[in-house]
This record gives structure tokens, C-alpha cells and sequence, in this order.
């Protein structure tokens, strides 16, 4: 059944902040879908609310803070994605919504959504867990009803992996499973011309498939317009972290996370809020670890004093400083003035 879609007020974006333990930034509103507990095979953490606050640094917009000391190795959260994707090699290798492996688990529960029917569209997906497979159902219901494969092969031609993501949470959106700005408080990009028109192409692409499968109601008219497309690609452009499974045990993490860097192992992408609003270091006190499925864990690579800036790295740490502002600039729009970029390491 599709539902209206609402905007959520700042104030709601506050609250839905402290009830997550987070203090929000003092200027402006925050959201997070971060969960502070940590799970089976997490590395010792403190009870209690996670200790980081965002709030805006000096030269770097919003940024994410300790609210007291942090100890080497600690887990200081985990974070569940607003939306993930598998990587198009990926597709039928891990779980369609938590992009957990195939065969890693005992329980492999389903090849497809149990029991349902497939309708005109025989694409089938892996779910690995009842846990996976109740809230894929309401977008996934959407997402099945229409035929996606010109969108799909747009895709794969080009390589592209964010449209991928764009349209689940289009599905996410249709089907009432989330608002139309879940994403809107995540800092976007700036768009060059010639990418605002490979957006239009996209965008065209996705609304003759809604057309096309008689979902073009009211709500998506209204809705998801070039306008909303765009705003959303220009911030998972930025904001979409890339998941290499770590797997195995957190005593491994300090070494594989290194080792995966480079890599193209990805399994998959997708966006957080709380992790999107760390900023970057040349060498940094905090990564981000995927051990299983897409729940991140951010965990402190040494000790961290109350107050002090927490920053993971958005790139290969081991590239030379004109290679690492290159990418920087190109990738991330901005240059990096962290310690070590000002001493010229
Ligand atoms: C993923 S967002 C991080 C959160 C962001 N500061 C915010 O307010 O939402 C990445 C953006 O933050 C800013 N940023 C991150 N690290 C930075 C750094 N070392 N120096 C300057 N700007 C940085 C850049 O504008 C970059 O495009």
C-alpha cells in the first residue's frame, strides 16, 4: 500500500537525535540512525550513550566530537545504513539488504522473499534472515512491480553504482518506508554540468520505469522530481562509504582494515548519518570497519581526549600528498589542510 510522505520539522530531527543519545550540533538540526550497543564479535565497549556529539568545527562544516576520553581500540558506535546497495557484481553474491554474504550464514532462509509470488518480474535476490527479509518487504514490493531493466543496464554499461542506491530509496520512499528527505541533512555535493546532465538521463530513465509499471501516482509526481533525484545523488556522492567485508574476528581489524585498502573486494555501498558527518585526516584517529553486513562500526585507532575531533580517512592514507589532494579536490571537493597534508608528509 503506497502512504503520503512527510516532511519531518527540525525540531522532530532533534528529538529523533536525543532519543539516539546524540547531542545534537548547537546551530543546526541532526538525525542519526547510528545504534549505540554493540553486537556479537564487537570489541570491548562502555555501557552508555556513545561518547561523540556533532557539532561545526572551525574550517570544516559539521564535524563529530569526543564527549570524553576515548581508549585505543574502542568501539565508540555502530551505525545502521539509511540505504545500501550491492555492488552490481555483487548482486546475487550477498544478502539484497544487508549485503551479508551468501553461504557465510547457517540460516540462509530464502533465495526470494518467501512465499510470494513473482509476478511479471522473475528476478529473484538472496535474504539471508527473517531480520532482512521483514523490512525489505514494503520497498521491495514496490521495487519488483516495475521492469528495471533499462535503469539496471544504464547502470551496468556505465558503471555506475549510486543510481543503484537512488533507486531503492525511491522504492524506500514510493512505499511510505521512509520520507522523501532522508538524506536531505547530509552535505551535498557540488555538481559539475556535465554530471547534472547524466542525472537528467538517469532521472528520465527512472520515471519512464515507474511509468511504465503504472506507479506514477500522484505521490511520485510530487515528489520525486529531477529536483529530488538530483539533491539526492549530489549528497550520496560524497557521503556513500564503500564496504569490504572484514569479517573474521575485531582483533584482525587494525591489520585487514589496513590491507583492504586499495582493494576491490567492495560488496557493496551505502550512506549512514551519524558516520557521514565525520571529516577527513591524512592520518586519522578513527576508522570505520564493516565485519559481516553493511552495520558500520566506528572505532578509535588510538587514544582520544574528550573534545578532540574524531576523523577517519576517505582514502588510501599511504599515497604520496600530491596524489591524496588530488583526489581530495576531484573526489571530495575540498582541500585538505589536516596536520599532515601542513607538514608535507
Ligand atoms: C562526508 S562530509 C563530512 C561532514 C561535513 N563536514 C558536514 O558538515 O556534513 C565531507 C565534507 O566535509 C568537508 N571536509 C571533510 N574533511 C575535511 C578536511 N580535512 N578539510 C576540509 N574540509 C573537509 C568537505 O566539505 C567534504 O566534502
Amino acid at each position: 500500500m503506497l502512504c503520503a510522505v512527510r516532511r519531518r520539522t527540525t525540531s522532530e530531527l532533534r528529538r529523533m537525535l536525543c532519543r539516539q543519545n546524540i547531542n545534537p550540533p548547537p546551530l543546526r538540526s541532526v538525525s542519526t540512525a547510528a545504534g549505540a550497543g554493540a553486537g556479537a564479535g564487537d570489541p570491548p565497549t562502555r555501557p552508555g550513550p556513545p561518547p561523540i556529539r556533532v557539532a561545526l568545527t572551525e574550517s570544516a562544516g559539521r564535524g563529530v566530537f569526543a564527549t570524553r576520553a576515548i581508549g585505543a581500540g574502542e568501539l565508540v558506535h555502530s551505525a545502521k545504513p539509511l540505504v545500501a546497495h550491492p555492488s552490481p557484481s555483487h548482486l546475487r553474491k550477498v544478502c539484497y539488504y544487508c549485503l551479508r554474504k551468501k553461504g557465510s550464514e547457517a540460516s540462509l532462509i530464502s533465495d526470494e522473499i518467501a512465499g510470494e509470488d513473482l509476478g511479471s518480474n522473475p528476478t529473484s535476490y538472496y535474504f539471508c534472515s527473517e531480520s532482512c527479509v521483514e523490512p525489505s518487504k514494503i520497498f521491495y514490493e514496490v521495487e519488483r512491480r516495475a521492469d528495471w531493466a533499462l535503469y539496471d543496464d544504464h547502470c551496468r554499461l556505465r558503471g555506475l553504482k549510486y543510481p543503484l542506491m537512488v533507486k531503492r530509496l525511491a522504492c524506500m520512499v514510493i512505499s511510505g518506508a521512509v520520507p522523501a528527505d532522508t538524506v536531505d541533512i547530509l552535505q551535498p555535493a557540488t555538481l559539475p554540468q556535465e554530471a547534472l546532465l547524466e542525472m537528467e538521463e538517469e532521472f528520465a530513465l527512472l520515471r519512464h520505469t515507474f511509468k511504465k509499471a503504472s506507479l506514477q501516482d500522484e505521490l511520485i509526481a510530487l515528489v520525486l522530481t529531477k529536483q529530488w533525484y538530483i539533491n539526492v545523488l549530489a549528497r550520496i556522492r560524497i557521503n556513500a562509504f564503500r564496504i569490504e567485508l572484514v569479517g573474521g574476528s575485531h582483533e584482525d581489524l587494525f591489520t585487514s582494515a589496513a590491507a583492504l585498502v586499495g582493494s576491490d573486494v567492495s560488496v557493496g555501498n551505502a550512506v549512514y548519518m551519524v558516520p557521514s558527518f565525520y571529516n577527513h585526516d591524512c592520518d586519522p584517529n578513527a576508522h570505520i570497519v564493516w565485519l559481516d553486513n553493511a552495520d558500520a562500526k566506528l572505532k578509535a585507532l588510538r587514544d582520544i581526549e574528550e573534545g578532540e575531533e574524531l576523523r577517519i580517512c576517505y582514502i588510501d592514507a599511504s599515497m604520496n600528498l600530491d596524489a591524496r589532494q588530488k583526489i581530495l579536490a576531484e573526489g571530495f571537493g575540498f582541500q585538505c589542510n589536516c596536520l599532515r597534508c601542513l607538514s608535507g608528509d
